[in-house]
């Protein structure tokens, strides 16, 4: 018996939900038995119905009306009212034994970092219902193309993980918007972040590059560069989910999340089928 979860993790509008759904898409392809769990008590519906449902609990809209709270508060209020509320978490994925759980997070990132809401909610998930658990945080590759943006997405990136303690998965999503732009030998930089980058002018020109108009930032974006270099373990995975039938991301992402996870050695060995006389019989013909 084993529970697996995979948070998927980043900004907003980065590509979580979406990222969510082509995994279930994937897995349901491939015979494989997954749900997503939905921790966005703002969120709209996807193609894929959740599974487990926050709102099921409190909406972002109920709390923002009764208690005449803006958004980000409201936000926060949701996370402390399920805080308060685990043993209606422990209820509703409880029962997923052999499954993957896929929780969609909401993309305010304070809730990783500044309200250690999120540390909490693995902690328990962890210790609690026996979770093996991995991280995804994504960052978009349009990044890419500002290279101090893209450091900075990375060191966010590095904060999630240091944060949460968790086996981590960085994504550079949306990779089919950068196709046009920058060559799968420059990606390949990028998804092993090379501190170089930030020393270089970019071949293609962005004009608004960090280093070139701000010549006094330059020793720290290249000290930040190297941090993250000597760090040694941030490194991104490409994710492309404009064409479901693309699925070579979804399929790399997948196989690093059974391996930080070990879904598979965790999976009970099943009982070879016991065949009758008559099947065995027509197996011979
Ligand atoms: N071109 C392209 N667009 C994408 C991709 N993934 C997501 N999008 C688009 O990006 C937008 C935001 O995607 P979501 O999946 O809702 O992002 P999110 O991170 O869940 O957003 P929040 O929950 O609001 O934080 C949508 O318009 C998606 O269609 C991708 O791989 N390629
Ligand atoms: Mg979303």
């Amino acid at each position: 018996m084993s529970r697996v979860g995979i948070l998927a993790l980043g900004p907003a509008g980065v590509g979580k939900s979406t990222f969510c759904n082509s995994m279930i898409a994937y897995m349901q392809s491939i015979g494989r038995r997954a749900h997503i769990v939905n921790l966005d008590p703002a969120a709209e519906p996807t193609e894929f119905e959740f599974t487990v449902d926050i709102r099921d609990l409190i909406s972002l809209q109920d709390v923002q009306e009764e208690l005449n709270l803006g958004p980000n508060g409201a936000l926060v209020y949701c996370f402390e009212f399920l805080l308060n509320n685990l043993d209606w978490l422990d209820e509703e994925v409880g029962q997923y034994e052999d499954e993957y759980l896929i929780f969609d997070c909401p993309g305010q990132i304070e809730l990783y970092n500044h309200i250690p809401v999120l540390p909490t909610i693995i902690k328990h998930l962890q210790l609690q219902l026996n979770f093996s658990l991995c991280a995804t945080y994504l960052l978009e590759a349009s990044f890419v193309t500002d290279r101090s943006k893209f450091f900075s997405g990375t060191l966010s990136a590095m904060s999630a993980m240091i944060l949460l303690e968790l086996p981590h998965i960085n994504i550079l999503s949306k990779c089919d918007l950068i196709k046009d732009q920058v060559s799968k030998r420059e990606l390949k930089r990028f998804l092993n972040p090379d501190p170089l980058l930030l020393s270089e002018k970019p071949s293609g020109g962005n004009k608004a590059d960090f280093i070139s108009t701000n010549p006094k930032f330059e020793r720290l974006n290249k000290a930040i560069a190297r941090l993250v270099d000597d760090f040694g373990m941030v490194q991104f995975l490409p994710l492309d989910c404009s064409d479901r039938d693309k699925t070579d991301s979804i399929k790399t992402i997948l196989s690093h999340a059974d391996d930080v996870t070990q879904w598979a050695e965790s999976q009970e060995p099943k009982e070879p089928k016991e065949f009758d006389e008559e099947e065995f019989e027509e197996l011979g013909d």
